[in-house]
């Protein structure tokens, strides 16, 4: 599986990245995220693949978003017995955010991304479109930082772990009120926090690696990106907790609906028995194999921005897998037409 879908999700993050930069600074978010969408489709069908989305755009049918539940790849025909092998027939699960961090194209901030993950079919975490409480830290914090623990216990274990002062930690939060008193208690602890506005996928892959100075994210975001998360974590080795909030009173956004119950209903009807349970990357991205790839849109401090030439562009993706044990940065020129150069840098 991973061989031949390994080269080729890096073109479907990149040409997603590519289509959503155009958008960049333009303020139409809805655009920068529809045509990263559009882009990624396309290049999907031409993969001989048998994708299903799990994880996508929202759990309506309404094209042009890729659905949940939709089929990709040209192994998806009713007749693709007739042009695919064997092995491209096998079914796999793809989860995808096009476009991780819509306002930030949109205003033309930093860390903004196109995402996606890859298992075999069932191997990542069919999640609903509600909330996650999240805990993400690096691969020698792994199994001993604890979402069940209080961010000051866990600030002190991370300390330990990565030999270094409290005061030498800096955690990623979400800005949101949500979070006033996490962001207190952080700072009360002694470590700093990094307020981000949007963006939480790029924040807990900043952990998995030293020398990004982020050694946690702690807070609520989205489960489908923490499923994302999670997928990318697992194949580098970090720590990634999750548990799903399905409370509105706790995120006090109403884009879960007004009611507790309505949404407890919800989860039973997807057959999770328990909603309080802790996932953590391994139950959340479970396959054997687990692929994850990014391709920057704008620069973050992981992966830069698509830098567009005359006549091209160029990107960096990368690629995580827990099969090959790689992170591999891929660094592409793009050429739309004869370019009059070819950048370098
Ligand atoms: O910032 C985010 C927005 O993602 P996207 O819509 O794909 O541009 C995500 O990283 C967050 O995880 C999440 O979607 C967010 O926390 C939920 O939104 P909010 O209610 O504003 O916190
Ligand atoms: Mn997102
Ligand atoms: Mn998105």
């Amino acid at each position: 599986m991973e061989n031949t879908l390994g080269l080729e999700i890096i073109e479907v993050v990149e040409q997603a990245a590519i289509a959503s930069a155009k958008w960049m600074g333009k303020g139409e978010k809805n655009t920068a995220d529809q045509v990263a969408v559009e882009a990624m489709r396309e290049r999907m069908n031409k993969i001989y693949m048998r994708g299903r989305i799990v994880i996508g755009e929202g759990e309506r049918d309404d094209a042009p978003m890729l659905y949940i539940g939709e089929e990709v790849g040209i192994c998806s025909r009713p007749d693709a017995k007739d042009f695919c092998n064997p092995d491209e027939l096998i079914e796999i699960d793809i989860a995808v955010d096009p476009c991780e961090g819509t306002n930030l194209v949109a205003y033309g901030q930093p860390g903004s991304m196109a995402v996606l993950a890859i298992s075999e079919k069932g191997g990542l975490f069919a999640a609903p479109d509600f909330y996650m409480k999240k805990l993400a830290a690096p691969p020698a914090a792994k199994g001993k930082v604890d979402i069940n623990k209080s961010a000051t216990e866990n600030l002190k274990i991370l300390a330990e772990c990565l030999d270094r002062s409290i005061e030498e930690l800096v955690v990623v939060v979400m800005k949101r009120e949500r979070h006033n008193d996490l962001i207190k208690e952080i700072r009360e602890a002694g470590a700093r926090v990094q307020l981000i506005s949007d963006g939480d996928v790029g924040a807990a892959l900043s952990c998995g690696f030293a020398g990004t100075n982020i050694h946690a994210l702690m807070g609520i975001g989205a489960a489908p990106e923490g499923v994302i998360s999670a997928a990318a974590m697992r194949a580098l080795g970090g720590h990634f907790q999750g548990q799903l909030i399905y409370d509105p009173a706790i995120v006090k956004t109403g884009l879960i609906g007004e009611s507790k119950e309505a949404n407890l209903e919800r989860l039973q009807s997807m057959n999770i028995t328990d909603p309080d349970k802790v996932y953590d990357a391994h139950e959340l991205a479970s396959g054997e194999t687990v692929l994850f790839a990014a391709s920057g849109i704008t620069t973050g401090n992981l992966i830069q921005g698509v830098r567009f030439f005359h006549g091209g562009a160029r990107t960096q993706s990368l690629v995580i897998s827990n099969q090959s044990k790689t992170a591999r940065f891929v660094d592409t020129i793009h050429m739309f037409e004869q370019p009059k150069y070819v950048q370098l840098h």
